[in-house]
């Protein structure tokens, strides 16, 4: 078996849904496949938006949900026919009324816990599917619907719930052995063992796949998106910017993690390591070969893989002469960090441990400042401990690649070469597994340090 997982940016429109038909229809013919599909593309913003302004009480959020209306009833108009017997144009009527008195609800008591947010959300889903699999039949595919919410079981933690692996492979292969036709599985969404709605954290459907996929040993699981592949830099930022044909598990986290939106971090774990490969595929080029991942590295001629980049980060610089004889210094700095919830995307630290500069979002800046300054007290009243050195509107570049490891040079061949481009780098970080540089920037420069890195290592 197959699996293909179709994005947000595959299902735009009611044309684009036609191109996944050619795609789907022709990989039926060919053999067993399950299908993935997300909400069409913005849906699950709009629907998050919609959220927020119900909680604030602001009747705009019915301006949302009459486009997110329209937007619907225009692909049922387009690709469901007439004739259809599997009442999907009544089904998304009845959706779109369900999310509107929910949304209603919300305004009224002005509160939208995280419960109820993944309920919101969980509708760009619920909607989309049908729609595609009326589609499907009626090109002569036969197709089923299947919420996923029967299968994947997670734990409470709304917005980014945690799945039970076993538990949900089981109820992954006999809800879909009981499928008559194709399965067109809503991605994203999953439910507590009492049923409650969750979902997997934003472009989690990749993670529905590799679950899917893990769940039923399929032999590959293919994610359809809008580029050729997992790209050498952001095509939008790197004009050079190349397919990697092959990339091991371990750079594709990397990468991902890093910024390269085309993949998840951690959501190729569960198909990849179980040896299914995993590749990204383009609906709008569906002959490239595109990206394969699998668990071990490739063969290559480049000493790096691919470059990604974060954007909106701030650095955290906190030094002081006295912090050589502070003990514990750094298990106290990160131990606040966790307890104000901020994510630390990039630590750097010197070997004279007199400072500890770390990276983290600019919307939780001022969050981790607060958490810090409380807990640091003391050291910043005895001024052994500087104020925080605070820089927001900075960038992190990564350069990543499994044969970096053990190559001397690297690192010279990056600095210099952002040094003669005049490219001012704030803080440097290298992991010791070898397999990638990161550097932080000013947003400005992005452009220009992605091109001029893209450049020094691939145009040979
Ligand atoms: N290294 C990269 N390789 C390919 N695409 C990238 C990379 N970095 C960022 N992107 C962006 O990721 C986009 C695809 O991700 P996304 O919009 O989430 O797709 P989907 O809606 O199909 O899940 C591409 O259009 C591209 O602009
Ligand atoms: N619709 C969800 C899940 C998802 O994976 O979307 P996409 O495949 O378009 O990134 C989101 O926007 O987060």
């Amino acid at each position: 078996m197959r699996v293909m997982k179709f994005g947000g940016s595959s299902v735009a429109d009611a044309d684009r849904i036609r191109a996944v038909g050619e795609i789907v229809c022709q990989a039926a013919q060919e053999g067993p496949v399950a299908l993935v599909f997300s909400a069409m593309k913005g849906v699950t913003n709009s629907l998050l938006e919609a959220a927020d302004l119900a909680q604030d009480g602001q009747g705009a959020y019915r301006d949302i949900l009459r486009d997110l209306r329209s937007r619907h009833e225009q692909v049922v108009r387009e690709l469901v026919p007439p004739g259809d017997t599997g009442g999907t144009a009544d089904l998304v009527e009845n959706l779109l009324e369900e999310l509107s008195e929910l949304l209603h609800g919300v305004s009224l008591v002005r509160e939208c816990s995280p419960r109820t947010r993944d309920l919101v959300v969980s509708f760009g889903e619920r909607l989309s599917c049908p729609v595609i699999a009326a589609y499907l039949t009626s090109r002569g595919t036969p197709a089923e619907w299947v919420d996923a919410r029967e299968m994947i079981v997670t734990d409470e933690n709304h917005g980014s719930a945690l799945v039970k692996s076993s538990r949900t492979s089981q109820a992954i292969a006999g809800r879909l052995h009981g499928v008559t036709g194709i399965p067109v599985i809503t991605g994203f969404i999953a439910a507590t063992p009492q049923g409650v709605t969750t979902t997997l954290g934003r472009n989690g459907s990749d993670y529905t796949a590799a679950l899917v996929g893990a769940a039923m040993a399929a032999s590959a699981v293919e994610i359809w998106t809008d580029v050729d592949g997992v790209m050498s830099a952001d095509p939008r930022y790197v004009e050079k910017a190349f397919v990697i044909p092959d990339l091991s598990l371990q750079e594709a986290m990397e990468l991902s993690y890093f910024g390269a939106e085309v993949i998840h971090p951690y959501t190729m774990i569960p198909s990849v390591e179980r040896h299914i490969p995993l590749w990204i595929k383009n609906t709008l080029n569906p002959g490239a070969r595109g990206t394969r991942i699998t668990r071990e590295s490739p063969e290559t001629d480049h000493t790096i893989t691919g470059i990604a980049s974060i954007e909106n980060v701030a650095l955290i610089n906190v030094q002081g002469g006295g912090m050589l004889g502070i003990p514990g210094i750094a298990s106290r700095v990160f131990g606040a960090l966790a307890r104000a919830e901020v994510n630390v995307i990039m630590i750097s630290q010197a070997s004279s441990e007199h400072s500890i500069c770390l990276c983290v979002r600019e919307t939780e800046l001022h969050r981790a400042c607060e958490f810090l300054r409380q807990e640091l007290r003391p050291e910043l009243e005895s001024r052994r401990i500087e104020q925080f050195e605070e820089q927001p509107s900075l960038e992190i570049i990564a350069v990543i690649g499994a044969m970096m490891r053990g190559h001397p040079g690297i690192a010279g061949k990056l600095f210099s070469a952002l040094g003669d481009s005049g490219l001012n780098v704030l803080a440097i970080a290298q992991g010791s597994s070898e397999m990638n540089i990161s550097f932080v920037i000013n947003r400005e420069d992005r452009k220009a340090a992605l091109n001029v890195v893209h450049d020094a290592f691939f145009s040979e």
